[in-house]
């Protein structure tokens, strides 16, 4: 499966397409309800099924799951949320084709169950579950069912991944074609389970008229852009990341240099304060210490192609000046921590001078200075954020997502919790600077350095900021082709 994640409405235009170009509604529900009953027959042996079904093609996919286990020699209780002769199109020709009991929808069907089918509502939600179908999710966490969901859990919206009213915890959600935000959001993605994609028949030359501007981060999203050097390369060919460093945390830089040369930064330079030289310069040999009141000196050095300013800076007037100088020079850039803190007050100040070769980010609580508050999930908030900076926004979080101007976004879902460390955050700023400083597209490099970041940190607990450089070359390794 590609790494495309399509909206809702995405989804039933691909839906549409696919009816267009042959492939028939009853088709794809049939395959649907088999992929959800093979799922569930991989994780589940021979058991007691109840399958709840809602009053939409959610519920008609429903049906075909409940007949393909009662044939697979299940037993199974199939309950739905009003009158079968409301069902309409495909899910009343499968509900025909279900040969079994139709009950009531009520915490009945779920005597003696060992397994629960959530069919009640999927890409077709509408507003918060109320009334039975409330009760049942409760029912279901109280007798502490396990769950194979539909499409999505009911209750949690495919768009947002936040949830309506309530839903159930799924230990499994079988979604087709692709992935759609809700998936990998939170709270949706957690509550999820384990999520199939399940190849329905919909041909993925339906793509090519989607074209949806959202994507899983991963390797597939920017491996063909990433900076390999070549082999009739030098460092210089490589780029040179200038690091901004503070007076007084000055493991902030050190970090971001060190991230940055791991990561494929041909050359790195902090630049740091008179008082913080002597400690900078008895750090890594490799990394280069140059004086802060020569900045201007750096800038007009075309050799030296991307900045990082922010991590371990110090908020104030100085440090906005030498963002906005640095802005004004169009080269690469990342904004983080105090650069961003810096601008709360004036956010339209900086606004006016970024590009699309700027990075910026913010963790909430950065974004909410710089942004304000603002509704929405994170995948909203960041493509508001990024439209209205005109940069890239890489809005940190166990969702991470990355937003260009234009639209394209992706969604980031490989962090472990470990990454919730000191310092953490200044080594991602070091990545994605190296890999622009490299020669990277800033959206790429975001996406790839918030995607090797999250992967360096696969070695579980007991992580600190400084493993996260040391696990690249293996990472990367992996990658080359
Ligand atoms: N696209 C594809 O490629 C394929 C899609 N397939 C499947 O189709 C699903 C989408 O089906 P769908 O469009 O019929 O919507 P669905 O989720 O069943 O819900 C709509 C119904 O629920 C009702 N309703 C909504 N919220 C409610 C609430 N809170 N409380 C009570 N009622 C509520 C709503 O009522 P209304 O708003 O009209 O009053 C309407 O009756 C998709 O998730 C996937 O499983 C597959 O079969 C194969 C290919
Ligand atoms: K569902």
């Amino acid at each position: 499966m590609g790494p495309e994640v399509l909206s809702v409405a995405e989804m039933y235009r691909a839906d549409a397409l696919a009816t267009v170009g042959g492939v028939s509604g009853e088709h794809l529900m049939e395959a649907a309800g088999f992929a959800v009953a093979r799922a569930l027959r991989r994780r589940f042996g021979p058991c007691r099924v109840a399958v709840l079904c809602g009053p939409g093609n959610n519920g008609g996919d429903g049906f075909v799951v409940a007949r393909r286990l009662r044939d697979a020699g299940y037993a199974v209780r199939l309950a739905l949320l009003g009158d079968a002769v409301n069902l309409k199109g495909d899910a009343a020709a499968m509900a025909s084709r279900w040969h079994g009991a139709t009950e009531p929808l009520s915490s009945a069907v779920l005597e003696r169950a060992d397994v629960v089918v959530d069919a009640l509502f999927g890409a077709g939600l509408a507003r918060p579950l109320s009334g039975v179908a409330a009760d049942m999710v409760a029912e279901i966490a109280r007798r502490g069912l396990p769950v194979v969901a539909v499409d999505v859990p009911s209750g949690v919206d495919g768009d947002t991944g936040q949830v309506l009213g309530c839903a159930p915890q799924a230990v499994t959600t079988v979604t087709f074609f692709r992935k759609k935000p809700g998936h990998l959001l939170l709270p949706g993605r957690l509550l999820c389970g384990e999520v199939e994609v399940a190849d329905i028949g919909i041909p993925a030359s339906v793509l090519a008229e989607v074209e949806p501007p959202l994507a899983e981060n991963g390797p597939a999203v920017w491996r063909d852009r990433f900076p390999w050097p070549a082999v009739d390369g030098h460092k210089y060919a490589r780029g040179h990341l200038v690091v901004v460093g503070g007076p007084v945390m000055t493991g902030a830089a050190r970090l971001v240099a060190r991230a940055a040369r791991r990561v494929g930064a041909g050359l790195a330079t902090i630049a740091a304060p008179a008082e913080a030289l002597a400690i900078l310069r008895a750090g890594d040999p490799g990394t280069m210490v140059a004086d802060l009141a020569e900045f201007d000196t750096l800038l007009a050095d075309s050799r030296k192609n991307a900045l990082v300013l922010g991590p371990g800076c110090g908020v104030g007037a100085a440090l906005r000046a030498r963002v906005l100088a640095a802005a004004r020079t169009g080269k690469a850039m990342v904004l983080d921590a105090d650069a961003l803190s810096s601008f709360s007050e004036s956010p339209g100040e900086l606004f006016k001078v970024l590009s699309d070769n700027v990075v910026l980010t913010p963790h909430d609580g950065e974004f909410a200075r710089l942004f304000g508050k603002s509704d929405g999930s994170r995948l909203e908030r960041a493509r508001r954020a990024a439209k209205r900076a005109g940069a890239v926004v890489l809005l940190k979080g166990p969702d991470t997502v990355v937003a260009h101007p234009d639209g394209r976004a992706v969604i980031n879902a490989n962090a472990p919790p470990w990454l919730a460390t000191a310092g953490s955050g200044d080594v991602l700023a070091g990545m994605i600077g190296g890999l622009m400083a490299a020669g990277m597209d800033a959206f790429f490099a975001a996406a790839a350095g918030a995607w090797l970041h999250g992967a360096a940190a696969g070695q579980g607990p007991g992580l600190i900021a400084e493993d996260l450089p040391e696990a690249l070359p293996r990472i990367l390794t992996a990658l080359f082709p």
